[in-house]
């Protein structure tokens, strides 16, 4: 029978080495246990033992992804822009796709991130990562970004983040913004000059320079329309209140070159609104309209120039223009929900805006109260807005020419416009103003002869129709 002293003597030599060196590793463990004990605080032992516990020992996070497409239903999504602006400020060092992209006339190159790349990002001690990805969809593909992180944030993720997200990006474009220019996209029909429109908006950047500096405008009138659009962005609660949807509609009529084209711009610029441009002549339906509405995006300015061109706009007591139901789709009821209607709520901060140079042959309808909020003259140029340009084209504010021009003002009809050209002929000021005086004096006899034409074809009208009156009268 095998005995104890047999056991060990039959151990081998390895393991009784195995036994020493374990019986040393638990003493040099006590050694090292004791001194940290006594050289380390309570609470920094505690914190970097749930430190280690979080990043080594805690389970995989459960993880949340949003998605965010371009688009939200039949219109753009706003926060999908919002990100896209806020994440071009996030761009890592590290990053290896991104795009570059540059519009014509802008001087600086457009850098974002690429599809797949991951941008990380951190709110509130919340690890979060970006990516933007594709979706396809029956359109094609779109672009959508994805927002991954522990699901047990959530509701932090959601209500603050977010919308710190938008409110982060509208402090971008306040400052950054690049003014769009939006038509809708068309292609030629083969053979003629006519086009078909396809549904989607593209853009260009907006670079027109006029301000309300710029303007010639009567003073007053200028000062109103910078008050009324002063208020109407900073009144968001109050449009709550009143439950009125949160837009405004501008009708600029006047005579071609006095300004109405260049106030649309002073307006976009001062808002820094992109516009919306729109030839109702190209829409064949209400409900194309309607689509293209939706379609804009908030903080917009839509523009319909030369209202009047349009037969359904004129005024239907006028028997030229009216309107045929069997033929056209665009109807006059159409338009006027475009301007107030359901649908015209849709997106917040939206300025619609209508030219014409013929006021008078516009359906009254479209110009009733809540329809056209104020209504602006773009009159011929007057001695104020004559000293604007002569100003900003030749940098005088005063001339012996001054009180001349004042005068010939008063009597002769002169567009901004033919008075900007004038200006640009020379940048002396002795000479421009010298030709603008020359200009308007030629005008003016121009004009009174054209007068004294107009009023002797009127006499002789009336003679011809008293002698065959006569006639008439002598053949009963
Ligand atoms: N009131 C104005 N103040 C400053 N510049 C003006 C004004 N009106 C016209 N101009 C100058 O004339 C040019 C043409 O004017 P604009 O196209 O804005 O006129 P419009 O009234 O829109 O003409 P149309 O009815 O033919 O479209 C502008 O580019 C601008 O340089």
């Amino acid at each position: 029978m095998e005995t104890m002293g047999d056991f060990f003597s039959g151990m081998p030599a390895v393991a009784t080495r195995l036994f020493s060196f374990y019986a040393s590793l638990q003493a040099f463990i006590v050694l090292i246990r004791t001194m940290i004990n006594e050289l380390i605080p309570d609470q920094t032992r505690t914190y970097v033992l749930s430190k280690l516990q979080t990043y080594w020992f805690a389970p995989p996070f459960s993880q949340l992804t949003l998605l965010i497409e371009e688009d939200h239903g039949m219109t753009p999504n706003e926060i999908y822009y919002a990100i896209q602006a806020y994440l071009d400020t996030k761009i890592p060092p590290s990053a290896e796709r991104l795009k570059v992209g540059k519009t014509p006339g802008d001087n600086n190159l457009n850098v974002t991130i690429a599809k797949g790349q991951e941008v990380p990002d951190s709110f509130q001690n919340i690890r979060l990562k970006w990516v933007l990805g594709t979706k396809r969809d029956y359109n094609g593909f779109d672009s959508t970004f994805e927002l991954s992180f522990d699901k047990k944030y959530k509701e932090i993720v959601l209500q603050s983040y977010l919308p710190h997200i938008i409110a982060r990006a509208n402090d971008l474009k306040v400052t950054d913004k690049v003014l769009k220019l939006y038509s809708r996209s068309h292609t030629q029909r083969g053979g003629d000059d006519s086009y078909d429109y396809t549904g989607d908006w593209g853009f260009t950047t907006l670079k027109h320079p006029a301000t309300f500096d710029t303007m010639a405008m009567d003073p007053e009138l200028k000062k109103a329309m910078i008050d009324d659009l002063n208020r109407f962005v900073a009144r968001k609660e109050y449009y709550k209140r009143v439950g009125k949807p949160w837009k405004r509609g501008y009708l600029l009529y006047g005579p071609p070159g006095t300004g109405k084209s260049s106030l649309i711009a002073a307006m976009a610029n001062y808002l820094k609104f992109d516009i919306y441009h729109l030839e109702l002549n190209s829409i064949r339906s209400d409900n194309e309209l309607k689509q293209i509405l939706v379609s804009t995006t908030s903080k917009s300015m839509i523009v319909i120039e030369d209202i009047d061109c349009n037969a359904e706009t004129r005024d239907r007591g006028d028997s030229l223009y009216q309107y045929e139901p069997t033929i056209a789709k665009l109807t006059l009821s159409g338009i006027l929900n475009f301007t107030d209607g359901l649908w015209s709520s849709c997106g917040e901060q939206r300025i619609i805006v209508f030219t014409t140079n013929h006021k008078d042959l516009l359906d009254p309808a479209l110009l009733r109260p809540g329809r056209m909020d104020m209504q602006i003259y773009m009159s011929y140029c007057t001695y104020d807005g004559f000293k604007t340009l002569a100003s900003n084209y030749l940098g005088v504010t005063d001339h012996p020419l001054f009180g001349e021009i004042e005068t010939l003002l008063k009597n002769t009809e002169v567009t901004p416009a033919e008075i900007g050209e004038e200006f640009m002929r020379s940048d002396d000021a002795d000479v421009a103003l010298g030709g603008l005086v020359e200009f308007i004096n030629r005008k003016k006899i121009g004009g009174d002869r054209m007068e004294m034409e107009r009023a002797t074809k009127v006499d002789e009208g009336r003679e011809n129709d008293d002698e065959s009156e006569g006639i008439g009268v002598a053949s009963t």
